[in-house]
């Protein structure tokens, strides 16, 4: 970013594509009190994201600051050259690869609606889909890659990473080529590990299912998402995941090797490679990782009880960073996992026995 304030964002918004993404924008440009105007291939999206407070159905009066595009990846290009020739905003995309729009626009726009359009990214998402799932809480602390071509105008980027500051998230710059080699590793890799993971799961016994722990929910979580979504997500950026596919199988004959032979240094390295990497990631808010620990607490199923242990944890003073909850299958107690700051991990645990909670350590 350079040093001159950023366009404020003033308005109207328009979103195109009132799912999960889009309609979350609109949540928080509305909360704001910013305009929003909503188009959709589906009315009855249009009509949930009206009810949830994310805006109203646009007109062909409205003329829109910014338009944001939120539609299945397949769609975005042209969805971008769309909303460059009927309006005279400002257009971002939300899309998960930025290389193939832009190649696909760029030859269908004059330069100067070209100069228009600057991609973006949100690093923030979920494995459900549509406007029911959407949150204004989304993108708080997240990354959210700006990915300017260029020829892009300074005010479109300007204008893009305002929207990012006003949704709570942290832009980041840089090139759509550098940006899909990047997701490729961060995000596509690690949800077809998921999905290889849970294809172990579907045709698994019940009895050993009725096992599942944590570790399991943590793995494959986003394996859940919506297939024809990542169908399109990894057509167009097929090089760059290939590329780590093929170190993922390099990997995984080397495991298979290690383990098979017993041969305890080769696999104590392979996981602490593991190790490293998990350290590697930055804390939510970006710079180094801070370490973490989590807290496990038995918290009885009936209503006030999770209110009750934020309540404490509060009192005790520990900063709560994530939290997951676990219905256990029959159990009138469901498991809360508190990631906290490993440094309190301790005096927490004491401090929430001593208040008669059950911990599970
Ligand atoms: N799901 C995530 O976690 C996530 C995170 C970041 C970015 N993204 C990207 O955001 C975009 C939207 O994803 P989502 O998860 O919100 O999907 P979604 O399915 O929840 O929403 C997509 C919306 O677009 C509408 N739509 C489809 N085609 C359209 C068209 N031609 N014109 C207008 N509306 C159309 C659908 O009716 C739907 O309401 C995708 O490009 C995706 O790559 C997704
Ligand atoms: O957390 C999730 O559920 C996500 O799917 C988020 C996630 C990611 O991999 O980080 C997935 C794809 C999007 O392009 C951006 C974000």
């Amino acid at each position: 970013m350079t040093d001159d304030p950023l366009p404020a964002l003033t308005g109207p918004v328009e979103v195109v594509g009132a799912g999960l993404i889009g309609t979350s924008i609109a949540l928080v440009c509305s909360r704001l009190g910013i305009e929003v105007v909503l188009r959709d291939a589906s009315e009855e999206n249009i009509r949930t994201a009206h009810g949830l407070g994310a805006g109203r159905a646009a007109t062909d009066a409205d003329r829109p600051q910014l338009v944001v595009v939120a539609v299945p990846p397949a769609r975005i290009a042209d969805a971008i050259v769309e909303a460059l020739g009927r309006t005279d905003a400002v257009v971002t995309d939300v899309g998960s690869v930025k290389a193939a729009p832009l190649a696909a626009v760029t030859p269908r726009v004059g330069a100067a609606d070209l100069a228009r359009y600057v991609g973006s990214h949100p690093m923030a998402g979920s494995e459900r889909s549509g406007p029911l799932a959407a949150s204004a809480a989304l993108f708080d602390g997240r990354p959210w890659a700006v990915t300017p071509h260029g020829s892009a105008d300074s005010h479109a980027v300007g204008l893009v990473e305002s929207l990012v500051l006003e949704c709570g998230a942290a832009p980041v710059r840089m090139g759509p080529t550098e940006h899909d080699r990047a997701v490729a590793r961060i995000s596509h890799l690690p949800h077809l590990a998921a999905v290889l993971v849970a294809g172990r799961l579907a045709t698994a016994p019940v009895e050993h299912l009725a096992l599942s722990g944590q570790g399991v929910r943590d793995v494959t979580r986003v394996a859940a998402s919506d297939p024809a979504l990542w169908q399109q997500i990894l057509e167009a950026n097929s090089e760059a995941v290939l590329d780590l596919l093929a170190e993922v199988r390099a990997d995984l004959d080397a495991l298979m090797t290690a383990v098979a032979a017993d041969s305890g240094p080769d696999l104590v390295e392979i996981l602490a490679r593991g190790n490293a990497g998990t350290a590697a990631i930055p804390g939510k808010h970006g710079g180094p990782a801070r370490p973490t620990r989590s807290v496990f607490v038995a918290v009885p199923d009936h209503p006030g009880e999770l209110a009750r242990l934020f309540g404490d944890a509060g009192e005790i003073g520990v900063n709560i960073e994530d939290v997951h909850i676990d219905h256990d299958p029959g159990r009138p107690v469901g498991l809360t996992e508190l990631v906290v700051e490993r440094g309190s991990a301790e005096r927490l645990l004491a401090a929430l026995e001593s208040r008669g909670w059950t911990t599970h350590r």
